[in-house]
This record gives structure tokens, sequence and C-alpha cells, in this order.
């Protein structure tokens, strides 16, 4: 199936999940058309990161239903339909692995049984690392790059994964102003290019230039719509039990 502009790429019904004692998500509904890139919003503990499980099938729904391009999220993955960039990267920094070698764990699901990279993959490597400009610093280890190089790094190996959603969990925690604004020129390319995103963020002042569309959570969704309708002062204060100082991300600043 070839994603189009109208495909639903994330489809939320009635999804409530968690852990043993706690009630992570509850009755959240959510959709997301392709092509498009949603910031999901909310405060600590609201339930982004288990959305995310949810979505790629590590959590499973206590009630109701995922759908991403209409599959499970298991069968989406076993498709190569969803990648997902973690916050917090599970390579150990000491492991002795190229910022190559990590990108093109990228295409692992695509390589065949023998597990050699053929010309097309080393192509898509090659193009990830330029895109998030660490071509120069291929041959480094993981260990010997910044936290923000890092974070491009394991972005880039999401890219060459090449599926048409991709998952971010929080990818501006900690990069410098550069980097993110490298980051969101990435993503956009990849919106233009008819990729899905979904983004967890906490800079909400970056929201109005990065996406179409926000996703207020608190357990559930608050709310949903472009940023200068979903980032008021009285939303937020609901979502994050306290009125913020929004600045360039409220409704009134953002209109022409
Ligand atoms: N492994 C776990 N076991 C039990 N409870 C958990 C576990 N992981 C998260 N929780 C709880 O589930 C709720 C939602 O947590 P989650 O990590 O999804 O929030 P989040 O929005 O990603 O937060 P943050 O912005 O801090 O990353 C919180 O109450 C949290 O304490």
């Amino acid at each position: 199936m070839i994603p189009t502009e109208t495909t639903t790429a994330i489809s939320v019904e009635g999804l409530s999940a968690g852990y043993p004692g706690v009630l992570a998500l509850q009755e959240v509904d959510l959709t997301v058309r392709s092509g498009r890139i949603c910031a999901l919003v909310g405060a600590n503990g609201s339930g982004k990161s288990t959305l995310f499980a949810a979505l790629l099938g590590l959590r499973s729904p206590a009630q109701g239903r995922v759908r991403l391009f209409g599959r499970s999220p298991h069968a989406a993955r076993r498709r190569n339909l969803v990648s997902y960039v973690p916050q917090h990267d599970q390579v150990d920094p000491s492991f002795p692995v190229t910022v190559e070698q990590t990108v093109m764990m990228g295409r692992y699901g695509h390589l065949g049984f023998t597990r050699r990279p053929r010309a097309a993959d080393r192509e898509h490597v090659e193009s990830a690392l330029e895109q998030v400009g660490l071509a120069g610093l291929r041959s480094r280890t993981i260990g010997e790059l910044s936290g923000g190089q890092r974070r491009r790094a394991f972005l880039a190996r999401s890219i060459a994964q090449r599926a048409p959603l991709m998952l971010l969990d929080e990818p501006f925690a900690g990069v410098d102003r550069v980097s993110e604004e490298l980051i969101v020129q990435v993503l956009h390319q990849l919106r233009d290019a008819g990729t899905t995103l979904l983004v967890s963020t906490h800079h909400l002042e970056g929201i109005p230039d990065l996406a179409e569309e926000v996703v207020l959570l608190h357990r559930t969704v608050l709310a949903a719509g472009p940023p200068g309708e979903v980032l008021t002062e009285e939303r937020m204060a609901d979502a994050f039990g306290t009125v913020l100082g929004l600045g360039a991300a409220s409704a009134e600043r953002r209109q022409p």
C-alpha cells in the first residue's frame, strides 16, 4: 500500500492503556492524516511516551483500537510502515559503533537474509547522513558525538528506514538552537516528501513553525487542531495546571 495525502496514517479510537495500577491513557481518540506533522504536547506524565508505545504495539490497549495506515501496530511494523526515534536511545554510548553503522541499523528491516547492505541501502544511509549534516562525522563512534549530534544520528537512522510514518519522542530535548533549526528543516523535508510525523515536544514556542496540527494530551485528548486554535492560554492551563507564558506560540501572536 502506498500512503497518499488522503490516507489516515494514525487512527486511535477509545484507547485506554497503562501499567499495573496506572491508567496512563483513557479514552484517547486521535486521527492524523498522511503527509502531516502533528505535534504531541502534554505535561510530564501526561501519557505521551505511553501513546508512542501503544502506537508501536509495545503496550497493548486495555480498551480501544490503534490502526496505522489501517493496520494493527504489529502488522504496520512488519511492513516497515512506522519508525521511531526514542527520547533516550538504547545504544550504549561507549559501544564502539560508528555513526554510519548506527544509521545503517535503520536499513536492517530491508536487508535480505544475508544481512549484507546493497547499493540502495548505502545510498539511503548516505542521503540520511547528509540530510542531518553528519556526513563528515560518519566514522566517529557514537560515544564521540555531542548529545545534539547523537540525536541527529538517531534521527538519520530513522530517516534511512524510509517508513511513511515517523514517531519522534522529544527530538529537541537538549539540542542547541542551530541543531533545532536543522531538525525542523529536515522534518519539513520529510513531510514535503509525503512522510507523516508525530512529534512530542515540550518546546511550545517552536510548534507553530514546526507543525500543522497539535494534539494536547492529559491522559486523554484535551484538544486537537491547528496550533493557533489549540495553544491557547486556557487550554494550556488545563493541560499543565498553570498559566504558561506562551510567547510566540499564543494564538493572537500567530495572526498575520
Ligand atoms: N513503566 C511504568 N510503570 C508504571 N507507571 C508508568 C510507567 N511508565 C510510565 N508510567 C506512568 O504512566 C503515566 C504516563 O507516563 P508517560 O511516560 O507516558 O508520560 P509522558 O507524557 O511521556 O511524560 P514525560 O513528558 O515526562 O516524558 C505517568 O503517570 C507515569 O508515572
